[in-house]
């Protein structure tokens, strides 16, 4: 089997090159993030990215509408706007955040796994990993501001960052709930949880698909600040300053340290992840228990 073309080559295939803040806001010049005035947003189609370099920091605004799931291309286009801000020296955080109300991410594109080929499912992952890596390891301090409800490869997309402010509303559970969709949380998603909340409840989290809503989520430290949802954005901002006046070289090299044998595992079994994934994925029994699982969301409308 042909596995994954690299994330650059994909890139190149998938991407137009940087535009000027798509959508609604094309053309205009808007408040950068932190309030500074005159820095122009930019973004991809998916991805809106709001730099106040003054302050050193972007907030990163996903907006994959409706539900912010996790496709090939808006995966990639995360992916170009995090290598952009850590190739540029003014900028040394990111707030990671939603632009599509009441949803953080619904996790990875379910379309994308299902009725596709190997050769898609090989490239997928690949990219899926990617992103898991490059977050996960980026030099700079990444918080994540979660203002919607927020499932599986969304939540370890969160849990790739350094701190999450959660916003304060019942309906904004988190989790690796693969499990309900008869799938399975691979060992690095659960290394990931392990590493921010504990074997034990990583464990119990993982066997029954746990969503922790947002009292709980704060509890079990899935997260580390709930706050009333209009003050999301604000307390990330605030969190920062403390992160950000650390010398950097220290806190980098400190967060490799924490976090470098848990990427190396990946690293080091990248292709036979890949494999594991593109075979589980591909069994008559998993692709019909996706079918299942999105045929109930599409039913739960009705
Ligand atoms: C040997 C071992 C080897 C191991 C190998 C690895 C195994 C595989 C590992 C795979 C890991 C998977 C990780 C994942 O992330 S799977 C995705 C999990 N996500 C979820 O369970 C969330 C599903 N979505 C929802 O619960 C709701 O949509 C949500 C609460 C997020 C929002 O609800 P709301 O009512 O606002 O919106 P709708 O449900 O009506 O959804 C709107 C449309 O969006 C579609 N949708 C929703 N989620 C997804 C998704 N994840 N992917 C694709 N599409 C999604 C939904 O069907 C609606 O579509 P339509 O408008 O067309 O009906």
């Amino acid at each position: 089997m042909a596995l994954a073309v690299g994330i650059r080559g994909l890139t190149r295939s998938l991407l137009r090159p940087w535009v000027r803040v798509p959508g609604p806001a094309r053309g205009r010049t808007e408040p950068a993030a932190g309030g500074g005035d005159g820095v122009r947003c930019f973004g991809s189609p998916r991805v809106l990215v709001e730099p106040d370099p003054a302050a050193g920091f972007a907030v990163m605004k996903m907006r994959n509408p409706p539900v912010n799931s996790l496709s090939l291309e808006f995966l990639t286009e995360l992916l170009i706007s995090l290598e952009k801000l850590e190739s540029d020296k003014a900028f040394h955080a990111i707030i990671l955040t939603s632009d599509c109300p009441g949803i953080f991410s619904a996790g990875l594109d379910l379309m994308e796994m299902c009725g596709r080929d190997p050769t898609h499912y090989a490239e997928y992952w690949k990219a899926v990993q990617e992103l898991w890596l490059r977050f996960y390891l980026s030099h700079l301090v990444v918080i994540s501001a979660i203002n919607g409800v927020n499932a599986a490869g969304g939540c370890l997309l969160a849990l790739s960052c350094d701190y999450r402010v959660l916003a304060d509303n019942p309906k904004y559970a988190m989790g690796l709930n693969e499990t309900l969709l008869g799938i399975i949380a691979p060992f690095w998603f659960k290394d990931t949880l392990v590493n921010t909340v504990g074997h034990r409840t990583a464990e119990r989290a993982l066997q029954l698909g746990l969503l922790f809503p947002p009292a709980e989520a704060l509890q079990v430290g899935m997260v580390d600040k709930v706050v009333p949802e209009d003050q999301v954005l604000s307390a990330a901002r605030s969190e920062l300053a403390q992160w950000l006046a650390i010398p950097g070289h220290a806190r980098q090299l400190t967060k490799s340290l924490m976090r470098k044998p848990t990427a190396d595992r990946l690293l080091k079994e990248r292709d036979a992840d890949i494999q594991n994934f593109v075979r589980f994925i591909s069994r008559d029994a998993i692709q019909k228990a996706l079918r299942v699982y999105l045929e109930k969301l599409k039913q739960k409308k009705t």
